[in-house]
């Protein structure tokens, strides 16, 4: 099975509209304002009006005030909300949209306790802890903290590249890769030869 793929942090249409192109299955708005990725609503409903049929578009917070989020919905045609702060589980409930949970994975983390508590989120994201930045790093961890027998789709993330992509679907056999700053010419602008490169890596990682 080929895992799908998210490219995270596209900031126009043209560049979502290649990525889609390219083999992108979904792409990633970032509705969090410190981050270099950051849209707003206007740039975000142009982005998914450029995406091709059965590419899915996803709304990443972080810790945001629930009206900011129902703002955004109100404008923008999401088909998957991505909660990447400390959100409760009822704050993630509370939108009515599929969502699924960030967690960020250091030693001591039980991820089997977060599939637990989080069990109607469509996916558990996996990403690297970085003190004091929530994602968006491109910094990896150690797969090897993740446990066997997840019962939600694990969504991996956190400093995937082109070049280490390939033996992160092999070790971790995830449902999905996401991945921002491994596709990026500079902080925040994406590189598309970076993207086609990223999409190859995976699709040439076979998963029996
Ligand atoms: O992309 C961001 O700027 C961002 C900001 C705040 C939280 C998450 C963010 N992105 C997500 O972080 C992970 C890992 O990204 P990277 O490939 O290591 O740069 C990924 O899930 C992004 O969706």
């Amino acid at each position: 099975m080929t895992p799908r793929i998210k490219i995270c942090g596209l900031r126009d249409a043209k560049t979502a509209a290649a990525a889609a192109r390219l083999g992108a299955d979904a792409i990633g708005l970032v509705f969090y304002p410190p981050s270099p990725r950051n849209v707003d609503a206007v740039v975000a409903r142009a982005i998914c009006g450029a995406l091709p049929p059965f590419v899915t578009s996803v709304g990443l917070f972080v810790d945001a005030d629930p009206a900011l989020v129902r703002a955004v919905l109100d404008q923008v045609p999401l088909d998957l909300l991505q909660f990447h702060g400390d959100e409760a589980p009822d704050y993630c409930r509370a939108f009515g949209r599929p969502y699924m949970k960030a967690v960020r994975v250091k030693h001591d983390v039980n991820l089997l306790e977060y599939a637990a508590r989080y069990a109607d989120a469509r996916g558990l994201l996996v990403d690297a802890f970085v003190d004091g930045v929530p994602g968006g790093t491109g910094a990896a961890f150690d797969w090897r903290l993740l446990p066997p027998g997840l019962p939600l789709p694990l969504v991996l993330s956190g400093g995937l590249d082109p070049d280490n992509v390939a033996a992160a679907v092999a070790q971790v056999r995830p449902w999905a890769v996401d991945v921002s700053s491994g596709v990026e010419a500079r902080r925040g602008v994406k590189d598309l030869a970076r993207i086609a490169a990223f999409i190859q890596a995976v699709r040439a990682a076979s998963i029996e």
